[in-house]
């Protein structure tokens, strides 16, 4: 060996051990916040309500730290200048002496809330204009008085150059960031709601995240992949909730369905968009009526076709157009008749009730090219596909947006797909891959995989939906409530058995001492329903942000928080607006359902990111002669 070449191994051996001791000391640190949120579907204001005030984590950090310093009306105030730095600090007036308090008061809550990271992380989150005073300022090791002059002229230089409205919004937003390291965002971001777009938008800033899908999404995905039942699915429901601008934020011209609309179908109550739709005129009403029509007949034809191409989905019986009456005013189910009303089969011919007409062809045709060629639908659709999975292990916990289906016994559902049988987590695998090969493929709209999608929405084994039918024709068609009734997969009886939830978590691989969470279900608390279930194993957070849907569970439901001391619920008010809330400081509720306090503080030694440093410093260890040769697992 040359001299330079020893030198280059004596550097590269430093190297690996000044690694090591990066890799062991890292495992020390307390384990990081985790946020999760559920069914957001399409309610911006009140996620980003849930985002900015961290489910409650900012409040309890300012109560933390200034807890008989400042009065609770001046922590509540402290608090929502973090949540809305943008609205309540940009043109905050304050005297000098207040801006210097206000900002340190901003500088140590920082301080406070990112000492469970590694300086390298805070540096990498820190804005680089204000990069190096920040650290100055969050590092202040020099309690004596050498440097006291050195850190006041900063505040003062800032509020000198009319700064401090800048620096203060900088330090809301690195609060805002420190405090949940990760969020889990548990499905069902699209659909009833006028914004999904602005959430996608928001959840691709996030810096650490993962989402599991929910049925809503899938439908989304599906639509742009090219499946056509997909496609009629996405519109019938923008257009059931009135939500005609969300197209158009997503650059699709509804133009051509409205003409056709306008020339078949007339008004009908039961088409009218639900929810306050005050922004609409009269005649945007009845131009969505009619559009709402003419898509669920589209929908109803092709889901007939891929039912038909389908034997292996089982669905047989939701060829509900051949169980039609002669005068189609009838529903004929196993000899029961149901009467219906508020009918619109105008389009329906008797030769063959599931073919297209050429003209609700060419209406599909065209939505179907805008969707996928929408440049914002493609980024917001490709990030879906690429982050989200139909479950997810995460230091030891499951979670999944719908259900595992099961028999009445607790046996995984088994359905036989292209000549495999499938049930439980294999049967999410094959799902999941179904999903990416159809988004692969967005030319072919009546392949397998892309059908695949469409029954995630609403088949029976589907983990998404987790009923047995989807009861879409008799809701709009008919009064009787028994025949809406879609019920439940007996995964969600069964998911209130710890045993079960067990068997659930060791069919992923997991162990008896991690908990499942789940979203899908509003939990009914003005019925008494709880959201911990299974003695603690089962957490079922439905946001409960969709607002027809409130009126159910009483609240704006669930979000869950786990730190490194404990896991815990948190209920949300209804949220009206962000004006509203701004205004009258409407924050979280007050109660907190804990479900697990550790006995001992959980580091990141205890997480999954921890057990890769675990690995990646034995095998250091063992290179560097410090340690045996590590195991496969490490
Ligand atoms: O109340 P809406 O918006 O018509 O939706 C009802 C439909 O939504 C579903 O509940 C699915 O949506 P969720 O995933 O939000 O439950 C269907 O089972 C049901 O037919
Ligand atoms: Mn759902």
């Amino acid at each position: 060996m040359t001299q330079k070449q020893t030198q280059q191994q004596l550097e590269k051996n430093l190297e690996n051990l000044v690694e090591i001791i990066n890799l062991e000391a890292i495992q020390q640190l307390p384990k990081a916040t985790e946020h999760f949120i559920s069914d957001l579907h399409g309610e911006f204001e009140a996620f980003d309500h849930i985002l900015r005030n961290c489910s409650g984590v900012i409040s309890l950090k300012v109560k933390d730290l200034f807890d008989g310093i400042l009065s609770e009306e001046q922590q509540q105030e402290l608090c929502f200048y973090i949540y809305y730095p943008e609205d309540l600090l940009a043109n905050l007036e304050k005297t000098n002496q207040e801006w210097y308090k206000l900002l340190d008061e901003l500088v140590q809550l920082t301080r406070f809330v990112s000492t469970k990271y590694t300086r390298s992380k805070v540096r990498k989150a820190l804005p680089k204009y204000f990069a190096y005073i920040l650290e100055e300022l969050l590092y202040k090791y020099d309690e004596t008085e050498n440097k006291e002059q050195y850190y006041n002229s900063i505040y003062v230089t800032i509020v000198d150059l009319n700064l401090a409205n800048d620096f203060a919004i900088v330090l809301a937003n690195l609060i805002q960031r420190f405090v949940v390291d990760h969020l889990h965002v548990l499905g069902d971001i699209y659909d009833r709601g006028p914004d999904p777009d602005k959430i996608m938008d928001r959840l691709m800033e996030v810096p650490s995240l993962d989402i599991q899908l929910g049925n809503h999404d899938l439908i989304w995905i599906g639509a742009f992949s090219g499946s056509i039942p997909c496609l009629c699915n996405v519109l019938r429901i923008t257009l059931r909730y009135g939500h005609t601008a969300l197209m158009e934020k997503y650059g699709i011209d509804l133009a051509r369905l409205a003409k056709y609309g306008e020339r078949y179908y007339d008004d009908n109550k039961a088409f009218r968009p639900r929810g306050d739709n005050e922004e609409l005129t009269e005649e945007e009403i009845l131009d969505i009526t009619r559009m709402h029509q003419a898509i669920s007949i589209m929908q109803f034809k092709v889901e007939g076709e891929t039912i038909k191409r389908r034997p292996e989905f089982n669905m047989e019986d939701r060829l509900l157009f051949s169980k039609l009456s002669e005068d189609r005013q009838t529903l004929v189910i196993d000899g029961k008749e149901y009467p219906l009303s508020n009918t619109c089969f105008q389009k329906v011919y008797e030769e063959n009730p599931y073919e297209l007409t050429l003209g609700e062809e060419l209406v599909l045709r065209d939505l179907l090219h805008q969707f996928q060629t929408s440049e914002k639908l493609q980024r917001h659709i490709a990030f879906l596909v690429n982050e989200g999975t139909l479950y997810q292990t995460y230091n030891g916990n499951l979670l999944f947006h719908g259900c595992i289906p099961c028999d009445q016994n607790g046996e995984f559902l088994e359905i036989t797909l292209e000549g495999q049988q499938y049930s439980g987590r294999a049967l999410m695998d094959y799902f999941a891959n179904c999903i990416h090969k159809a988004y692969d493929n967005p030319n072919t709209h009546d392949d397998f995989a892309t059908d695949v999608v469409w029954y995630l929405w609403c088949g029976e084994a589907s983990n998404l939906f987790g009923k047995k039918t989807m009861k879409t024709f008799e809701r709009y068609f008919s009064d009787d409530k028994e025949l809406h009734h879609e019920a439940k997969n007996p995964y969600y009886e069964l998911r209130n058995q710890e045993a079960f939830c067990i068997k659930l978590l060791n069919e992923f691989g997991l162990s008896d001492e991690g908990y499942i969470i789940n979203g899908h279900t509003p939990v009914k608390t003005l019925k008494g329903e709880l959201p911990i279930k299974a003695n603690g194993k089962m957490l079922v957070i439905d946001g409960g942000l969709a607002k027809p849907y409130q009126k159910e569970t009483g609240i704006a439901g669930y979000t869950l928080v786990d730190n490194s001391h404990e896991t815990y619920l948190v209920a949300h008010h209804a949220f009206t607006t962000k004006e509203d809330a701004i205004a009258n400081y409407r924050d979280i509720l007050p109660t907190k359902e804990v479900v697990t306090k550790r006995s001992l503080r959980a580091h990141v030694l205890h997480t999954d990111i921890g057990r890769t440093l675990v690995q990646q410093a034995n095998r250091l260890r063992y290179a560097s002669g410090f340690g045996d040769r590590p195991s496969v697992e490490g």
